[in-house]
């Protein structure tokens, strides 16, 4: 097995660390930059077009030092290479991690239990190719000989949020199709989409990787009863297709053999979305976008890969996000896109984030007794601003945040994409500077408010040396996107080795629906 088993407060890094984080903990960031004119380069890199500025972060070039000591002690490299290869890396359920097969462009084979998977890849892409393109086209015909208008994806978590997230962060390359998502077993919630819907001219995609999830299975079930009332059972084919690992349980359901769209055991659900799981994204902006969603995660993949871990944005991200959980006990992460497209980004990272590093035992079946896996929250700038982030200014916690900024708005329009990045950079700045006492004091003088500025100098003051990152984009498409999401799944993927513990399984989520249908099952 490639990877090691290492406790990391019990790594050389760690202490030095430890003793580090005493050194350093009250610089302040102001004091940072006037001591180093280089500082934004030396802490900035670039990607494609992108731009990792990590430079409004409380390190230094040691602090820097001392974490890559750590990836090296806890043998990152290796696990790395477990990783894309297809090591059994999910140990507790013996799965391979394979989310970045399913982007990669390279000729090389990827073996899992002795086959090619690059083989049924290939395949699967071109079934949803070729399907997307007949849907989209009309080709596809609906029972009574009408095209398709609407598409519906039934699924939830996995199955739901990354999908979701993507078509509505693409809606501007988003074609006639209008796709829904129904995802919450709640019943206003079905009967809320279904409403507006016309059973002759939709598709419904059932996806659920194992064919088991009480929601899903629950809500596919009302819908074909719905569908049922004005169309007959060999019709069902011509409008619900499945994607999932269990074929079994899908074709038992009804849907056509050819219907159904396969999924693997080697693909976690929240990290699914590269998979005929995204079909949904395929139909709402063609499988060429898709694909190319898919080249931009595989260029970050590359870069993860193959780049020295000083130069790695998903490395040094996660460095970073280790020293403020483990040395600051910063708890919480904050990601604040600064776009509207990307307003469902921060809950899907919250499903990818917590469920995979909110784990307490390490592996090696130990408890821990150190922070692992943050809570992720967020929302889009220039909203936010107007919401939580006085907490973030003036707040008594220290919450690390994410700025990702376009350079380019879609539809072009100068004047608002030139205010929304003026805020963009005026947060960052103001988060890490702050404003001292003596600046308040003259901006109220200037103000002429001579009699109050005692009274309100106390409450005018921003402490600062509140830290960000920035990521900036060149424009929002496809590929961007997808190099985005890989970046966030890798980061992922590096915390889990660093604090020793099985990012892929999700057993906490069982226990509550045992409980459900326990409690379901009694009334
Ligand atoms: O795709 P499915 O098998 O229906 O699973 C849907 C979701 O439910 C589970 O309970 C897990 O918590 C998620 O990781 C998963 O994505």
């Amino acid at each position: 097995m490639s990877m090691k088993n290492i406790n990391p407060t019990k790594t050389n890094a760690w202490k030095q660390l430890t003793t580090h984080y005493k050194e350093v903990k009250d610089i302040h960031l102001k004091t940072l930059f006037r001591d180093d004119s280089n500082r934004k380069n030396k802490f900035t890199i670039n990607f494609n077009s992108f731009e990792f500025d990590f430079s409004k972060n409380r390190i230094t070039e040691k602090t820097l030092n001392h974490l890559l000591n750590l990836a090296n002690e806890v043998d990152l490299k290796n696990a790395i290479n477990a990783y894309f290869s297809g090591e059994k890396i999910n140990q507790t359920e013996k799965r391979a991690v394979l989310h970045t097969a399913l982007r990669n462009q390279l000729d090389s084979e990827i073996i899992v239990d002795d086959k090619n998977i690059m083989l049924e890849i290939k395949e699967a892409l071109n079934k949803m190719d070729s399907f997307s393109s007949s849907v989209i086209s009309g080709q596809w015909k609906g029972y009574s000989g009408k095209t398709i208008t609407d598409v519906v994806n039934i699924g939830i978590g996995g199955s739901d949020l990354g999908p979701d997230m993507v078509v509505e962060s693409l809606k501007y390359y988003k074609n006639h199709l209008n796709i829904h998502f129904i995802s919450n077993i709640d019943g206003d919630h079905v009967q809320e989409v279904l409403k507006n819907l016309n059973p002759e001219t939709t598709l419904f995609i059932i996806v659920s990787k194992t064919f088991t999830t009480q929601e899903t299975l629950t809500n596919a079930t009302t819908i074909k009863k719905w569908f049922l009332q004005s169309a007959n059972k060999k019709d069902v084919a011509k409008h619900f297709v499945a994607v999932s690992t269990n074929l079994t349980m899908a074709s038992e359901f009804g849907i056509a053999s050819e219907n159904i769209f396969p999924m693997w055991s080697w693909v976690g659900g929240r990290f699914s979305l590269w998979s005929t799981v995204g079909l949904s994204i395929s139909l709402a902006i063609g499988f060429k976008n898709f694909h190319n969603l898919l080249i931009g995660a595989f260029e970050m993949d590359e870069h993860f890969k193959n780049t020295p871990f000083e130069k790695n944005a998903p490395i040094i991200a996660s460095l970073i996000g280790v020293w403020y959980t483990n040395f600051f006990n910063a708890e919480t992460e904050v990601i604040l896109p600064y776009t509207q497209y990307l307003t469902k980004f921060a809950p899907y990272l919250q499903q990818a984030i917590m469920e995979s590093n909110g784990k307490s035992v390490d592996r090696n079946g130990e408890n821990i007794n150190y922070q692992t896996g943050n809570i992720i929250w967020g929302s889009t700038g220039t909203n936010a601003q107007h919401a939580f982030m006085q907490l973030l200014h003036q707040g008594t916690k220290l919450i690390p945040a994410d700025f990702i900024g376009f350079k380019q708005s879609l539809y072009g329009d100068e004047e608002h994409h030139k205010k929304l990045m003026a805020n963009f950079f005026a947060q960052t700045q103001a988060l890490a500077e702050g404003k001292t006492k003596q600046e308040v004091h003259l901006d109220l003088k200037t103000q002429g408010n001579i009699d109050d500025i005692n009274q309100l100098l106390p409450f005018k003051v921003f402490k600062g040396n509140k830290p960000s990152t920035s990521i900036l984009i060149e424009k929002l498409t496809p590929k961007t996107l997808g190099s985005l999401i890989a970046f966030y799944e890798h980061k992922i993927f590096v915390q889990g080795i660093i604090w020793n513990i099985f990012s892929y399984d999700q057993f906490g989520v069982e226990l509550g629906k045992e409980l459900a249908q326990k409690i379901y099952e009694k009334n």
